[in-house]
């Protein structure tokens, strides 16, 4: 049975994302309306879990009380609300649940959609020897990378289908061509110390290609 959550543990749940959204908008990574982020709350199996989430086509530079509601692990509302949760719903439900994540975070940027154009078609990115790698808690000298690049297609069940075989030990992300990065973690703070560092990595990979190719 799911255990109903007390309104402090969704204010803070809004909260933060409020938060963190001004943060990662005032970068410019959520052109267009793109981008949806998401917070876990309350109790954890890979079966029952709710979270908070922004609603879709929202214009995420913006404030409003209008921001967010809470879903369960299949992504339906648990509250009577007239939002409609993010048309990517589906794949935070993925993360979540095969991740055991508290926090997950999309953004669309120039970097990500360049760099998974470039390595889509062999389905990683490689990344070695950048020091950035250490935020994602890889700490090996000169350590190799794989971030996987997933498919964009039209049909997010279909993405989400493929979630589960695409989530790599040790990297807490996925790249969908031409469209993304969701990055996730425990919370909020390190959902976007691994955003950050991928959005490095992808701006590092991009600029020494142009250099060297
Ligand atoms: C306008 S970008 C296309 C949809 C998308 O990729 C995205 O991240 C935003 O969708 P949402 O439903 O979460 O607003
Ligand atoms: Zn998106």
């Amino acid at each position: 049975m799911r255990t109903e959550l007390t309104l402090e543990q969704k204010q803070q749940a809004y909260t933060e994302l409020s938060d963190i959204k001004a943060n990662l908008a005032a970068r410019g990574w959520f052109p267009g309306t793109s981008g949806n982020l998401s917070v876990r709350v309350g109790e954890f199996t890979p079966e029952q879990f709710t979270f908070a989430v922004t609603a879709s086509g929202k214009d995420k530079s913006v404030r409003s009380p209008e921001d967010f509601l809470l879903v369960n692990e299949k992504g339906t509302a648990v509250e009577a609300t007239k939002l409609k949760p993010s048309a990517e719903t589906l794949i935070h439900c993925e993360i979540y649940k095969h991740t055991g994540a508290g926090a997950i975070l999309h953004v669309h940027t120039m970097f990500n959609n360049l760099v998974s154009e470039l390595y889509g078609e062999q389905g990683f990115i490689p990344v070695q020897g950048v020091e950035l790698i250490k935020a994602l808690n890889i700490w090996e000298e000169d350590a190799r990378i794989e971030i996987p690049v997933l498919p964009n297609y039209a049909d997010i069940p279909r993405i989400a289908e493929l979630v589960p075989g695409a989530i790599a030990a040790r990297i807490p992300g996925i790249v969908l061509r031409n469209h993304g990065i969701y990055a996730w973690g425990a919370n909020v703070f390190e959902a976007k110390r691994h955003l950050e560092a991928f959005e490095f990595l992808f701006e590092y990979v991009y600029r020494w290609h142009l250099l060297t190719k």
